[in-house]
């Protein structure tokens, strides 16, 4: 614990004091995550504090990952570092939200879009026009603000249109199909229950927050929203609670004001036992990229000022020294010219002592990302893409897929509770609704005329079409014999129970695939995904898919059909694999990463191209542009970045990066590899270069490129 600053370590040594808060404000770089790795170390060391009384949450994934992973080499000393570690409970907010609500309520269903896509085909036709709801995305807004203020999206008005929502909220309700924020808001109910007013037995991790844990760290502050506010206050309250974070990297500020939630926090606990501490050097970024990155936050606010106990000055600010090189400003005239100037920047940083894995390319938008990522492979450079969770779970055939399962595993239970009138009788609804919308010829009138027919026999939908004689079903007969085909291909599967039975995990995909491709699904369903690398993707997806599914059966407790537990903790299952997985691409031959700039947050990278792709006539958000340059530890290339704190202090184009010399005798120092063969390398590696243009043919680019040609002239 030597190398921690005074600063950090008065966060550190801070006592532990129930019903306390340490606020630590921490720029960028300035050993946030650090101070609270080794803040743990310390309760379990020096406080006596019990790993399984500390609570550690974040909002992303990413940075729960994160500290999970760096907790294992604080405690790696210790011979019971794993056993302390798998006891510190790290948890996103949603995670343990989740964790909460299906301890007390079994599987639920967080809505995604082919979710709300099949929602979208409840609502009548003439409420899907421009002058209502003209996408799933805006149906999901409109719903949201009906749950959110009980009064309707402006879209929405009338008593007939109110009815219509309020019956998709129904069916919602009834499903358990829950947005995220109600997920929040269904946590906070469970925790409030009072056991002795009511035949509530609260779980053991209900009892956990409430009576076991001591201290609850907080990671990343800035990132909480208002809508978490009553869980997380009610989580913290009476315990001692430690944040770290910086206001100037809030970029979740669509999501709501951070400082509302800020100060329910702040005024948790009385101000006397409130401590403000603040941890000033960067450790991670050049001066030159320092330089230009605090042109864009305004000077620290009184509040935010060093704390009277504080050792350090804002002197100290940078840890360290120049590099010789500023990070550089380009301004490109379309995305063909900006894509081709990265690659060959690239190449010239490959020729010269970077890694594939050294470098980043950073976004706001996906979208942008895939346009990159399809680039980079027709020149063959390997590249990863940084996920907040795994393309598998993104893929609409993936998603569909998963609500088969569901339909048989809810469908089954519903088959055993027919006699009782248990409030599970309804659960299947939803994703029968969103699967049969997904077959082809089977229209949304059908879908509504089926739906309304199964309200008003009182059954949920399987049981209508297992109990009610076909002819009564208000379907045209080429409809019917398509729902037919829908009952028969499930039938084996929950009639019999046979989906409760199935305990491989192979075997299971195997048999709901087979259904699924019985199913004869509508293409068009599943766009954007029927171009030609579509099936291979799949594949790909299926494979992964398969392989949570097996770390799912090897962790599955007796007793519980394997279909029950896949669907209740495939989402936590999938980020402990996803996890472990990119931790294992990292000692590979290294690739780029690429990501968009909200995954990127709390990582770091020696280069970073941030760019703002197709948007370049808008100035991107000034916190998102200043967590994005922050990420880079040495070198830096802006692209399209319009800005007006950066705009009028364009750098002029430094030395051409690859006969720097002292930049990659210091670049190689900063990450601690070897410094020899320096010198002899530059006339090779630039022969080197030269050799891979000619090659990738960036001649053709030369004529496009504007503001570049200096940089080609130089080499
Ligand atoms: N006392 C220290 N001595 C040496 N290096 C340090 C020290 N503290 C932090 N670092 C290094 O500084 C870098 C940034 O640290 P860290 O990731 O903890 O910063 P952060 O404050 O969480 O950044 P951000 O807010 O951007 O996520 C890391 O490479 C870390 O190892």
């Amino acid at each position: 614990m030597d190398k921690l600053t005074p600063s950090q370590w008065k966060v550190v040594s801070k006592p532990y004091e129930p019903a306390s808060t340490i606020k630590v404000i921490a720029g960028p770089g300035s050993g946030k995550t650090l101070t609270l790795l080794y803040k743990v170390f310390h309760l379990v060391t020096v406080e006596n504090i019990k790993p399984d009384e500390i609570l550690i949450f974040s909002l992303t994934n990413k940075a729960v990952d994160n500290i999970i992973e760096n907790l294992l080499s604080v405690f790696e000393d210790l011979p019971t570092s794993k056993e302390i570690i798998s006891q510190i409970g790290c948890y996103t907010v949603h995670g343990l939200a989740n964790r909460i609500v299906v301890e007390n309520e079994g599987m639920i269903n967080i809505i995604e879009e082919i979710g709300w896509r099949g929602l979208m085909k409840l609502l009548p036709p003439s409420k899907r026009s421009p002058h209502h709801v003209k996408s799933y995305k805006e149906l999901e807004k409109v719903i949201k603000d009906y749950k959110l203020n009980g009064n309707m999206n402006c879209k929405i008005k009338t008593k007939d249109d109110i009815s219509i929502i309020e019956k998709l909220v129904e069916l919602m309700e009834n499903c358990k199909v829950m947005t995220n924020d109600d997920l929040i808001i269904r946590a906070k109910k469970y925790l409030e229950l009072d056991c002795s007013h009511s035949n509530y037995t609260s779980s053991s991790f209900i009892q956990d927050i409430q009576k076991k844990y001591k201290v609850v760290l907080i990671d990343e502050f800035q990132d909480l929203y208002p809508s978490l506010a009553p869980l997380i206050t009610t989580i913290c309250k009476d315990k001692q609670l430690i944040m770290f974070g910086d206001t100037n990297q809030s970029i979740y500020e669509f999501l709501g004001n951070n400082s509302q939630i800020m100060s329910q926090l702040d005024n948790l606990h009385p101000k006397s036992s409130t401590t403000i501490l603040k941890l000033f050097d960067n450790f991670r970024s050049t001066p030159e990229i320092i330089s230009l990155a605090s042109k864009l936050i305004s000077p620290p606010s009184r509040e935010n000022q060093v704390h009277r106990d504080t050792d350090e000055t804002p002197s100290e600010l940078v840890r360290k020294l120049p590099c010789s090189v500023s990070p550089q400003l380009l301004s490109f005239d379309d995305l063909a010219a900006e894509t081709e100037f990265i690659i060959d920047k690239i190449t010239q940083l490959i020729c010269c002592s970077a890694k594939f894995s050294d470098i980043a390319i950073l976004s706001r938008t996906n979208l942008h990302l895939t346009t990159l990522a399809n680039v980079l492979k027709k020149y063959g450079i390997p590249f990863q893409k940084l996920k907040s969770q795994p393309d598998w779970m993104d893929d609409l055939r993936i998603q569909f897929l998963l609500d088969i399962l569901k339909v048989c595993s809810l469908a089954s239970d519903e088959r055993h509770s027919r006699e009782f009138n248990t409030s599970d009788k309804w659960q299947s609804d939803f994703s029968i609704l969103v699967t049969m919308s997904a077959i082809k010829g089977i229209g949304d009138a059908s879908i509504q005329a089926l739906y309304k027919a199964c309200r008003l026999k009182n059954l949920s939908i399987w049981m209508y079409l297992t109990i009610i004689p076909n002819f009564e079903w208000p379907l045209g007969f080429a409809i019917k014999k398509k729902v037919e085909n829908y009952t028969s291909s499930l039938f084996e599967m929950i009639e019999n129970d046979r989906i409760h039975q199935l305990e491989d995990p192979l075997e299971l995909l195997e048999e709901v695939s087979n259904i699924t491709h019985k199913l004869n699904l509508n293409p068009s369903y599943f766009q954007p995904m029927s171009d030609s690398q579509s099936s291979l993707e799949f594949k790909t997806h299926l494979q992964e898919m398969a392989q949570v599914m097996k770390v799912s059966k090897s962790n599955k407790p007796a007793g519980v059909s394997f279909v029950k537990w896949f669907l209740e903790t495939y989402f936590d299952q999938t980020m402990v694999f996803h996890q472990a997985k990119q931790t294992m691409q990292t000692t590979g031959p290294g690739t780029i990463k690429l990501s968009t700039i909200h995954s990127a947050k709390g990582l770091e990278f020696p280069i970073v191209f941030l760019t703002n792709g197709s948007m370049s006539n808008f100035p991107m958000d000034t916190n998102a542009l200043y967590v994005g340059m922050t990420r880079a530890r040495n070198l830096l290339y802006l692209c399209n970045m319009k800005h007006q704190s950066l705009a009028s202090k364009l750098p002029s184009y430094s030395r051409s990066i690859m006969s720097n010399e002292p930049f990659w005798a210091y670049y190689k120092q900063d990450l601690n590899r070897s410094a020899s063969e320096t010198k002899i390398a530059v006339e090779h590696n630039i022969q080197r270069y030269n050799q891979l243009r000619k090659t990738f043919g960036f001649y053709r680019a030369y004529s496009s490129l504007r503001g570049c040609k200096s940089v080609f002239r130089r080499i």
